[in-house]
């Protein structure tokens, strides 16, 4: 897919990954509206993104994606201004094993709620162009993170929503490739403060900082990268791509049949 004169839509845009995926796609000629709560960090990044890149291929929307109608709204505004969506990376997520709740309504129903919302402009059986969807998963939606149960279930969940997404996709004829990242440990503010984020597990934090110093820790534009290549290359539906600092792999899950 070539990204000219296509439009994107990323939510958790402002900041750490979000950010980062906003940049490649710009600079590779899309257009971006960015969906975030944190006006402050939005609206600043969209001035720098201005002057880059001109004051006609951006737009921010203030978008909790906790709420329907305020993802519904996004979207619409987006159709409006931009004449459709033909990218979706649905990015926003949070550690947070104490507010537990918030962490299955962001990570998990956030990405639910983002992706049937979308169907409406993408879906080619209803009017869309068809396109593509990226979601970030984590690591942590591959195998288990010790010291945050709920964030790994988030995870899981994202991906197994992602490829069966792209079966009924590719079954039903809606013209939207659907895949998932799952990066290790990136560089950002979600790394911030974690003995709080890590509630009654926090005891277990040594064992992954452990983690963190055998692995390493990515940069958020190497993540992009990998978006982009998902975004990009036709021929992926239904992939989940591991990212680490030493590389990156697709995951060859188990046959169903
Ligand atoms: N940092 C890491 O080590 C890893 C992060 N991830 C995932 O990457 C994604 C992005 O995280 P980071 O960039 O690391 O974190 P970050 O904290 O730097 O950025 C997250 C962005 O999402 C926004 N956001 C939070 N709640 C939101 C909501 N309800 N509605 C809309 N926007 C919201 C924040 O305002 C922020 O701009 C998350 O899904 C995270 O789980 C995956 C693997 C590793
Ligand atoms: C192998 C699974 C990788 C999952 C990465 C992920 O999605 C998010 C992880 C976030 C936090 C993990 C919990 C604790 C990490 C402990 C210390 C981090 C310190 C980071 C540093 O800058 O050294």
């Amino acid at each position: 897919m070539v990204l000219t004169g296509k439009t994107a839509v990323v939510t958790g845009a402002a900041m750490g990954i979000g950010k980062a995926i906003t940049e490649i796609l710009l600079q590779n000629g899309a257009k971006v509206v960015l969906l975030d709560v944190n006006e402050t960090a939005a609206k600043s990044l969209l001035e720098d993104l201005r002057k880059q890149h001109g004051q006609d291929r951006t737009l921010f929307l203030s978008c909790n994606v906790e709420s329907e109608e305020q993802i519904k709204a996004a979207f619409q505004k987006t159709v409006e201004t931009f004449g459709g969506i033909d990218i979706l990376c649905n990015n926003a997520g949070i550690l947070n094993e104490g507010e537990w709740e918030k962490t299955v309504s962001i990570n998990l129903l956030g990405v639910i709620r983002s992706t049937y919302a979308s169907l409406q402009h993408m879906n080619k059986l209803t009017g869309g162009r068809g396109g593509v969807i990226v979601n970030t998963a984590s690591m942590a939606g591959l195998g288990p993170l010790l010291s945050c149960p709920v964030y790994t279930a988030t995870k899981h969940g994202v991906v197994g929503f992602t490829r069966a997404m792209a079966a009924a996709s590719a079954a039903s004829g809606y013209g939207i490739r659907y895949n998932v990242i799952c990066p290790s440990f990136v560089q950002t503010e979600l790394l911030d403060n974690i003995t709080l984020k890590l509630g009654q597990f926090s005891h277990l934090e040594d064992a992954t900082q452990q983690l963190v110093e055998v692995l390493g820790i990515l940069t958020p534009s190497e993540v992009a990268q990998c978006v982009f290549e998902l975004v990009t290359d036709e021929t992926k539906n239904g992939e989940a791509l591991m990212i680490f600092p030493k590389g990156k792999q697709y995951i060859t899950f188990p046959s169903m049949q």
